[in-house]
C-alpha cells in the first residue's frame, strides 16, 4: 500500500503554535506522518500544545516534536532544521498596527527570519518549503506589507539562484476568520461584554478565509508548487459593515460604533496585482503565478509580439464575489471558533 507524500516525513512548521500551526497539526497528525516539529519562540504556548494534545489523542502525541527557537536566530533555525523533509514557515509578525511602530522588528522576524530559514532549508536539503504571506504583501502600503514583499522576493530570488534540491514556494493569504488577534474575536467578545462593535470603516472590504482553508492552500501549494510559484486562493470578500452585523445576527446586537481607520490599513486588499494577474494560471480555485526566471539579459528573450505589463485589473477584496450579509453569516459559521462560540466554548478553540 502506498501511502501519502507525508509517509515517513518529517514536517517542520516555523511559528507552529499559532491558529494556522494547531490547524496543521489537527489535519495531519492522525495520518501516516512521521513527526511533526513544532518551532517558536514561546515555551508557554508550546506546553499548553503538548498538554491539549495529551489530553486529545495521548497515542499521537509523540509524534509531535517541540523546538524553542527564534526565526530570527539563525542557530536555532538550523538546529530544529536538520533531518526536516519539509518544512511550512508560518513564523511572522503579522498584525499591521504594531508593526507601523516597530517596523523593524518586522523586518527581523519576516525578511531576516525568512533568510534564515530558507538557507537552512537548502543547506539541510530539505525538499520543499511553503511559505505563508499575506494579501498585504501586494502594493503594500504598511510596514508589515512590505516586510512580507520584501519576504517574497526573498522567497523568489532563492528559488531562482539555485535552491539544490529544495522546491521553495509561496502561498498568499486573505484574512484568517478568527487567527489570533483578528476583527471577528474582538466582535464577539465585545458583543458578550455589552458593548457596541468598533467598526474602523463600513465600507472596508477583506477577503474572507477560514483555518481548514487555509491548510487546503498550503497542501495544494505543497503538492502543485514548481520553484518560485505563488499560489493564491480564490476567496469571497465583506465589507466590515457587513461583517459586524452578520456576528451580530449570530451572538446579538449591541450596537455598532464607527472608530475610523487604523494606521496603515488599506480601503481594499489585493491578493493578486495586475502584474501577476497577466502571469497567472487559473486552477479552478487556485490561481497560480509562476515565477519569472528569465536572467537579467533581457533581450535575449523577446522574439515578436505584443508587449504587455499588466492585466486590466488586479484580483482585490473590492472586485471578487461579495457576500451579503446572509452570505457572511454562512462564511463565518465555517469557522470552528465561530461554531465553538455559539455554544459558550470559544476557549477550546485552537487560537
Ligand atoms: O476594532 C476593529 C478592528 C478591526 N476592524 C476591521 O476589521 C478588518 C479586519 O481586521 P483584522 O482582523 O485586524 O485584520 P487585518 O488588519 O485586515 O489583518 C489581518 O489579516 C492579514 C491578512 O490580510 C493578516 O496577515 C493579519 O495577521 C490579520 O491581522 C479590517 O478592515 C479592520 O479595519 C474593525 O472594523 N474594528
Amino acid at each position: 500500500m502506498s501511502g501519502s507524500a507525508f509517509a515517513g516525513k518529517t514536517l517542520l512548521i516555523t511559528g507552529g503554535t499559532g491558529s494556522f500551526g494547531n490547524t496543521v497539526l489537527k489535519h495531519f497528525v492522525g495520518g501516516d506522518i512521521d513527526e511533526i516539529r513544532i518551532f517558536s519562540r514561546d515555551e508557554k504556548k508550546q506546553d499548553d500544545m503538548r498538554h491539549r494534545l495529551q489530553e486529545r489523542c495521548p497515542e499521537l502525541a509523540g509524534k509531535v516534536r517541540f523546538h524553542v527557537g527564534d526565526v530570527r536566530d539563525d542557530r536555532s533555525v538550523r538546529d530544529a532544521m536538520r533531518g526536516v523533509d519539509y518544512v511550512f514557515h508560518a513564523a511572522a509578525l503579522k498584525q499591521v498596527p504594531s508593526c507601523e511602530f516597530f517596523p523593524m522588528e518586522a523586518v527581523r522576524t519576516n525578511v531576516v527570519g525568512t533568510d534564515n530559514v530558507l538557507h537552512a532549508a537548502i543547506d539541510e536539503g530539505v525538499e520543499r518549503v511553503v511559505c505563508l504571506s499575506t494579501d498585504k504583501a501586494a502594493y503594500p502600503i504598511n510596514a508589515m506589507g512590505k516586510s512580507k514583499a520584501l519576504m517574497e522576493s526573498i522567497i523568489y530570488a532563492n528559488a531562482r539562484n539555485g535552491a539544490g534540491r529544495t522546491t521553495i514556494c509561496c502561498t498568499r493569504y486573505g484574512n484568517v476568520m478568527c487567527s489570533r488577534g483578528s476583527v471577528i474575536p474582538l466582535f464577539i467578545e465585545q458583543i458578550r461584554e455589552g458593548r457596541p462593535v468598533t467598526v474602523t470603516d463600513p465600507s472596508m472590504t477583506r477577503f474572507l478565509m477560514n483555518l481548514d482553508e487555509a491548510v487546503d492552500l498550503v497542501q495544494f501549494a505543497f503538492e502543485h508548487a514548481d520553484p518560485g510559484d505563488l499560489f493564491i486562493q480564490k476567496a469571497p470578500a465583506s465589507t466590515i459593515g457587513d461583517l459586524a452585523e452578520a456576528v451580530q445576527e449570530l451572538f446579538g446586537r449591541t450596537g455598532t460604533k464607527v472608530i475610523g481607520t487604523r494606521h496603515g490599513e488599506k480601503l481594499y486588499e489585493t491578493l493578486m496585482t495586475r502584474e501577476e494577474r497577466l502571469r497567472a494560471e487559473d486552477m479552478g480555485g487556485y490561481f497560480r503565478v509562476r515565477a519569472d526566471s528569465r536572467d537579467l539579459n533581457y533581450d535575449k528573450f523577446f522574439v515578436e509580439g505584443e508587449v504587455r505589463t499588466q492585466a486590466d485589473e488586479p484580483y482585490t477584496s473590492h472586485n471578487t464575489r461579495r457576500l451579503d450579509v446572509a452570505g457572511a453569516v454562512e462564511k463565518i459559521k465555517t469557522a470552528e471558533y465561530v461554531r465553538l462560540a455559539l455554544e459558550g466554548r470559544e476557549r477550546e478553540a485552537a487560537q
